[in-house]
């Protein structure tokens, strides 16, 4: 029986991705208590984030992961531009004060998930990427590192996996998605392409586009035939940032792609993205917003340091992704939420 992508849960699952990653929590705090002595440092002489990143010999995108979530546990805050401990850090968590908890935290100091994380930190590199982790890092390719998507079991294992969560929110998506007008839609990286098959579900004159790697793609065509939708839907596998993207597409979809990525590979993609753009079409950016003050919401925060761990990026906040699509010539919209903390920034290309 063909599936049908547009129906909702009944209930919000929300909650179980919530406690899921609620283990980045204890490791950060345990991390910057036990290892990095960051409570310590700040109370002796207050900073500012690059400063920070310095003293604790750790660079800017695990720094900006490790203060984003004590920002959003209300352990620090910003005042006068510099980092500084808010009441209950500097009561509780300053070695020697009268009431500071750090020993008791100290119990978890030795766990290997936290020793994971401090390692992680200190690294700047995701889970698998070292040839001596083997089985390489998941969810990212690009020249230059070792990817897990290029191999038949890997690539099947972690894009399966996030079928998990396109099933659940690829409904919502195409509720509040408008491609009433649209007619061809590239999905950039787009996994199972449940997402994709949800949009040509709600829109019978779109054709769709799935490009992303070739085993990842295998997954894709398996999954589209429970969909009853590859009548109207093309495979496309390349390098995303290499390969030219499919033309003539007055739609892209980057559903959780960006987060993946550190800054300069954001801004190549959202522009690569924009020019291969018919005028008048929208760039739609699907995935989770950290505030633009980048001090929560903390269960974004959580999954910020999970994409830190597995691949090269981070959560953003949706000014720093409106930057990058203003410099690359589009206008931003609204967001409007999906699901699983998940929402839609859709960026138009001036006709
Ligand atoms: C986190 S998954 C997102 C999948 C899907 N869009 C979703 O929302 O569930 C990232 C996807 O990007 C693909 N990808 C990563 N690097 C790529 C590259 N350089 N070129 C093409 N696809 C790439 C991966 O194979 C993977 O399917």
């Amino acid at each position: 029986m063909t599936r049908n992508a547009l129906v909702k849960p009944q209930t919000d699952p929300t909650p179980i991705f919530e406690h899921f990653r609620g283990n980045h929590g204890s490791e950060l705090l345990t991390a910057a208590v036990a290892h990095f002595d960051l409570f310590g440092s700040l109370d002796r002489a207050p900073c500012s984030l690059e400063e920070l990143a310095q003293r604790l010999s750790i660079q800017i995108r695990p720094a900006n992961v490790l203060v984003t979530a004590l920002r959003s546990m209300g352990m620090l805050q910003i005042d006068a531009e510099r980092l500084q401990l808010t009441d209950l850090a500097r009561e509780h968590l300053v070695p020697g004060g009268a009431f500071d908890c750090g020993d008791y935290l100290g119990l978890a100091a030795q766990n290997p998930s936290v020793l994971q994380m401090v390692e992680l930190l200190k690294s700047n590199r995701p889970l698998g990427s070292d040839a001596s982790d083997g089985g390489g890092a998941a969810f990212i390719y690009r020249d230059g590192i070792a990817s897990a998507m290029e191999a038949a079991d890997t690539a099947r294992h972690f894009t399966l996996a996030l079928s998990g969560r396109a099933k659940n929110v690829a409904p919502l998506l195409a509720e509040v998605a408008d491609l009433s007008k649209a007619r061809r839609l590239l999905d950039v990286g787009g996994g199972t392409g449940i997402y994709t098959y949800a949009l040509l579900q709600k829109n019978p004159n779109l054709q769709g586009i799935l490009f992303d790697r070739p085993e990842v793609l295998k997954v894709a065509e398996e999954m589209g035939q429970h969909y009853g939708v590859m009548d109207r839907c093309e495979l496309v596998s390349g390098d995303m940032f290499a390969a030219p993207l499919p033309e003539a597409a007055d739609a892209i979809l980057l559903s959780n792609i960006l987060h993946d990525w550190d800054l300069p590979e954001c801004e190549a993609l959202i522009d690569r993205c924009a020019k291969a753009l018919s005028p008048g079409g929208q760039l739609m950016i699907h995935d989770v917003f950290l505030n633009d003050t980048l001090d929560g919401p903390l269960p974004v925060a959580l999954y910020s340091a999970s994409l830190f761990s597995f691949t090269e990026g981070r959560a953003y906040s949706a000014a720093e992704y409106r930057n990058w699509l203003e410099a690359a010539g589009l206008r931003p919209q609204p967001v409007v939420a999906t699901g699983v903390h998940c929402g839609l920034l859709s960026a138009i290309k001036p006709a």
